[in-house]
């Protein structure tokens, strides 16, 4: 079965190669009301995109009907590639951390079908090896983000949907958090949609950062971040001045 094991959905082996996936939105709608416009842009092996966009515009319902999670929309949502399924198995990172709250850390990584050794790992990269058998209610929020990034990280996935995966970190630990991600995606470059409220973030982690409106978002423009920026300060600090030019 397809779908985000973040979610709940059984992990385990990668089944097909997906190589991209391919969105071309027309209209979404809830309760009768558009909060999506015309969004097409396409994500490929090894790409991490970063959506940006202000509260509201939508962010968080493209990721669901990414996800697979909500199917109602006027034009296409594909995931495509050799053997793909129509959803792949995911990696996701809700905004809530959406986790099993009577359930301890460890219990958490293995019923989203964790690898339990790369699961082991993340825990102790991330700095929750101590927690592993706390009960998951019992975890501050920061602690609760982490083992949602730790989870989506550890289940094999085909492709990563993280969802403001650093919010509620303290300075500290949203370091962690960010290099933890760059060195999966070093390891495992699977395609990633990652989504956020800042430009610097995403400037330091994508290869390619799409600017929506204010909702109903639409793409306001799609732009690839240049090799070198992310080991230039200097070059990383204009390239995020221009995107907030841009992004007027
Ligand atoms: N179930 C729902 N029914 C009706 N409207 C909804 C529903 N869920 C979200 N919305 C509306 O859709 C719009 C987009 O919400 P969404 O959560 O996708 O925005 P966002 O860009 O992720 O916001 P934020 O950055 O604040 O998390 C908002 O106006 C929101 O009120």
């Amino acid at each position: 079965m397809g779908g985000p094991a973040a979610a709940g959905a059984p992990g385990g082996a990668v089944e097909g190669v997906v190589t991209r996936l391919i969105v071309d939105i027309r209209e979404k709608r809830l309760a009768g009301r558009p909060v999506l416009g015309s969004l097409a842009f396409s994500l490929d092996e090894g790409e991490v995109t970063a959506v940006v966009g202000p509260s509201g515009c939508g962010k968080s319902t493209l990721l669901r009907l990414v996800a697979g999670l909500d199917r109602g929309v006027t034009g296409t949502v594909r995931w495509s590639g050799e053997g793909a399924r129509p959803v792949p198995n995911l990696g996701v990172v809700f905004q809530q951390p959406r986790l099993l709250p009577w359930r301890t850390v460890r219990q958490n990584l293995a019923l989203a079908g964790a690898d339990p050794v790369e699961g082991e790992r993340l825990l102790e990269r991330l700095g929750l090896a101590a927690q592993a058998d706390v009960w998951a209610s019992q975890l501050s929020l920061g602690m609760a983000r982490r083992l949602a990034l730790a989870r989506a990280l550890a289940v094999d996935a085909q492709a990563l949907l993280l969802d403001e995966p650093f919010a509620s970190l303290d300075e500290g630990n949203q370091r962690l958090a960010r290099a933890v991600l760059a060195e999966q995606l070093l390891r495992r470059p699977v395609p990633t949609l990652l989504i956020t409220h800042d430009l610097a973030e995403a400037v330091a982690l994508a290869h390619r950062v799409l600017v929506l409106s204010p909702g109903p978002a639409r793409l306001l423009f799609d732009q690839a971040v240049p090799p070198g920026v992310r080991t230039d300060p200097a070059l990383a600090a204009a390239t995020v001045a221009a995107l907030r030019d841009l992004a007027r």
